[in-house]
């Protein structure tokens, strides 16, 4: 399912957090989000799962017009701040959450056997979640965004906190996904991940600078990335 974004518009009171944004993001790609701390980006993302309503503009996932109770299926959302129950085990958890997207029994549990090991944590699955650390919780929230296998995957910042090892599998499993269709907006600071993507997208204090292919970026910048928002600011520095 494509994601498209047409003059979305956010505030906050007096403050413009989102400002006149389009985007689109095809089935069967990764799109990075990159921007600097309180540039929107978790604002963008909450706007397009629904979670915010837009001040202005269209959102649409597929052919489904964004807010709206039916998209939700197809969204897998993974939040900065870990979407777990501390009170309860990882398995609970995801079963609780399965059963909220209605999944059968049987078919459950072997989607949450599947999800656990992907995330390396099959073996913890009966402790509570509170003697988790912090980089199991991110792990556990990243299979409650995976479990019911939606179209469309909206990560916020999902591999911080997440060691070397674990971050490529995690990296190979978002390709994985990529290759059988889904749709992948990754926010991140890390701008090495960049690489992992197909497309990427620059967002500067409400405002996307720059949208273009990984390749067109790498190949532009000799690889290195923040020269984007270097160049923006020195130009509009100038031009004040
Ligand atoms: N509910 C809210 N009410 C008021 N202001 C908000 C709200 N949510 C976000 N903001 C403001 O909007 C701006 C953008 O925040 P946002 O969380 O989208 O940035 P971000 O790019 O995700 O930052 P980070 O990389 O630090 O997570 C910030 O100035 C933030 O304070």
């Amino acid at each position: 399912m494509n994601i498209n974004l047409s003059n979305v518009k956010k505030s906050f009171k007096k403050q413009t957090v989102l400002d006149n944004v389009n985007l689109n993001v095809e089935s069967g790609t990764i799109m990075c989000l990159l921007g600097p701390s309180g540039s929107g980006k978790t604002t963008l993302i909450r706007i397009i799962i629904g979670a915010l309503k837009a001040d202005e503009g269209t959102i649409k996932i597929g052919e489904y017009g964004i807010p709206g109770f039916e998209p939700l299926k197809h969204i897998g959302f993974m939040p900065q701040n870990d979407g777990v129950y501390n009170d309860m085990s990882a398995m609970d958890n995801l079963k609780f959450y399965g059963q909220l997207h209605r999944i059968k029994k049987r078919e459950l549990n072997e989607r949450v056997e599947k999800t656990l090991k992907l995330v390396e944590l099959w073996d913890e699955r009966n402790k509570l979640v509170t003697n988790y650390s912090g980089g199991m919780k991110k792990r556990l929230s990243l299979a409650i965004a995976l479990l019911h296998e939606p179209e469309v995957l909206l990560l916020d910042e999902p591999t911080v906190g997440i060691d070397p090892l674990l971050r490529r599998s995690i990296w190979d499993e978002f390709h994985k996904l990529k290759i059988s269709g889904k749709t992948i907006i990754v926010s991140t600071h890390v701008m090495d991940e960049v690489k992992e993507c197909d497309n990427a997208a620059f967002l500067y204090y409400g405002q996307i600078i720059k949208n273009d292919t990984v390749d067109n970026i790498l190949e532009s910048f000799s690889g290195n990335i923040e020269e984007i928002f270097l160049k923006w600011r020195t130009n509009n520095e100038n031009n004040c």
